[in-house]
């Protein structure tokens, strides 16, 4: 976590310094910018100076909005892309297997991206040169990813995390072990370790990079990824500045009127919940500093509908994805739980029930006769889920790396926060809040 009021020291001296430079000489522009040390963001960015952000005139009845300024700048031929691995790392012979379907033993740009970096690595250390090198020199080191990313963590350890976030922590570990297989199955003999250093590397410092290029028509989402140098010295906030691609190479401009001399700016790294920060990222957001915040109860939920229930939600587009914020179950939870009112609503005797929940998702019903027991089992998830909390803070104190047990804490705690929040919400028959039965 960081708080914008942490005071910065500019990163002005050794590795930080030399990137600045080779930065600069090779076309990078970021006037008014260092970079800094925040802790415990690690670097990040900082104005030297004030900074005009986008800002609105009214002359009369019109009213004019005049652009910010471009903060930063970043070519296209510094990036490293799916175009360019060859450069990156020459000789790695991987941009054809970019080319291939993954089904005829094509690799994912993650798992490209991942294994030409610790390739570099490697030949740095035997002495090849790189022309990234000073880019290559900032980026952090295991070290420092052992402390935040769930990935590196002992089972012990990521066992305690909120069941929201280790449902997110068992895909991405799908996601790297399948990588790290294709890759190996490719004749590359990193270790473990080496594999997932770069593969970190990458899952914390991509933006989504998909250029007007004919390659890129079909490729999914997720292959549409570039590394950046300098801009991946921004931290995250959910409000930061925008960062767009442009054919000459990624901008950065702000979002608000004004930033001071000396204070940190951010980029908005997507519309992300804690959980998700946590794992993707290694990082928690103070909950009033996250308005995308969010508990996935997806893990409670989901076990407890029937076969007949998830037909149904399917067909009408609600199966997954429950979750409640500082205020509310969403409307997903809603519906899935309507539903399991229903003992078997594929039964044509059901039917009208059926009509009726079908009501309540189009509006035209409020849905006020089956509250009370719609909310009966919403606590009970949130009852199942403060229990859970309440172990897994006691047990996250016992562990030896202090700074994981006060992660694995500070989440919990946030979701503990946000589901008491969530039960003062819910008014009962006679008006009265129903959280108070619960309230810690
Ligand atoms: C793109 S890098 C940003 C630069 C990075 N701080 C560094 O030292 O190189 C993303 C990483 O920065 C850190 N980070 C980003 N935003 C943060 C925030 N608001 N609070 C704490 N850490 C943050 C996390 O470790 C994340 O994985």
């Amino acid at each position: 976590m960081t708080d914008r009021k942490t005071i910065p020291t500019p990163a002005t001296t050794g590795t930080h310094a030399l990137f600045t430079l080779w930065a600069r000489k090779h076309g990078i522009e970021f006037p008014k910018l260092i970079p800094a040390y925040l802790p415990p963001a690690g670097l990040g960015i900082i104005a030297t100076e004030e900074i005009t952000g986008p800002d609105q005139t009214r002359h009369g009845k019109t009213i004019s909005m005049s652009l910010g300024e471009v903060i930063a700048f970043t070519p296209n031929a510094l990036l490293l892309t799916r175009e360019n691995i060859e450069r990156f790392s020459p000789g790695c012979g991987l941009g054809s297997l970019l080319r291939q379907k993954r089904d005829d033993g094509g690799l994912s740009s993650h798992a490209v991206f991942a294994a030409v970096i610790a390739r570099e690595m490697r030949r740095i250390a035997e002495g090849h040169e790189n022309m990234w090198r000073e880019w290559i020199d900032v980026w952090p080191k295991a070290k420092e990813f052992r402390g935040g990313m769930p990935l590196m963590w002992s089972p012990e350890e990521s066992n305690l995390l909120p069941p929201s976030a280790k449902r997110l922590l068992d895909e991405q570990r799908e996601k790297f072990t399948r990588d790290f297989r294709t890759v190996e199955q490719k004749g590359f003999g990193f270790t473990k370790q080496e594999y997932m250093w770069s593969w970190i590397v990458v899952n914390t410092r991509t933006l989504f990079y998909k250029p007007p290029h004919p390659a890129y028509n079909d490729l999914p989402r997720e292959d549409c990824m570039a590394l950046c140098p300098f801009i991946d010295y921004f931290n995250h906030s959910d409000d930061g500045c925008n960062v767009q691609l442009t054919p000459t190479g990624f901008t950065v401009t702000p979002t608000k009127p004004n930033h001071p001399a000396n204070t940190q700016l951010f980029v908005t790294y997507g519309c992300h919940s804690n959980d998700f920060l946590l794992v993707e990222y290694g990082f928690n957001l103070p909950l009033e500093k996250n308005k995308w915040d969010e508990v996935s109860i997806t893990p409670y939920l989901l076990p407890l509908l029937s076969e007949e229930h998830k037909r149904v939600l399917s067909r009408e587009g609600f199966l997954g994805k429950y979750a409640f914020d500082k205020e509310a179950f969403c409307f997903r939870t809603q519906a899935a739980v309507r539903l399991m009112l229903i003992e078997h609503p594929e039964m044509d005797a059901n039917r009208r029930k059926v009509e009726v929940w079908k009501n309540f998702l189009a509006g035209h019903d409020d849905g006020e006769r089956e509250r009370e027991a719609v909310e009966e089992r919403l606590l009970g998830f949130l009852d199942a889920l403060e229990e859970e909390g309440k172990c897994a803070v006691l047990e996250a104190d016992k562990l030896q790396r202090h700074s994981i047990g006060d992660l694995i804490k500070m989440r919990w705690e946030q979701i503990l926060r946000m589901a008491n929040d969530v039960r003062t919400n819910m008014v009962g028959e006679n008006g009265e809040r129903r959280g108070r039965r619960y309230a810690t």
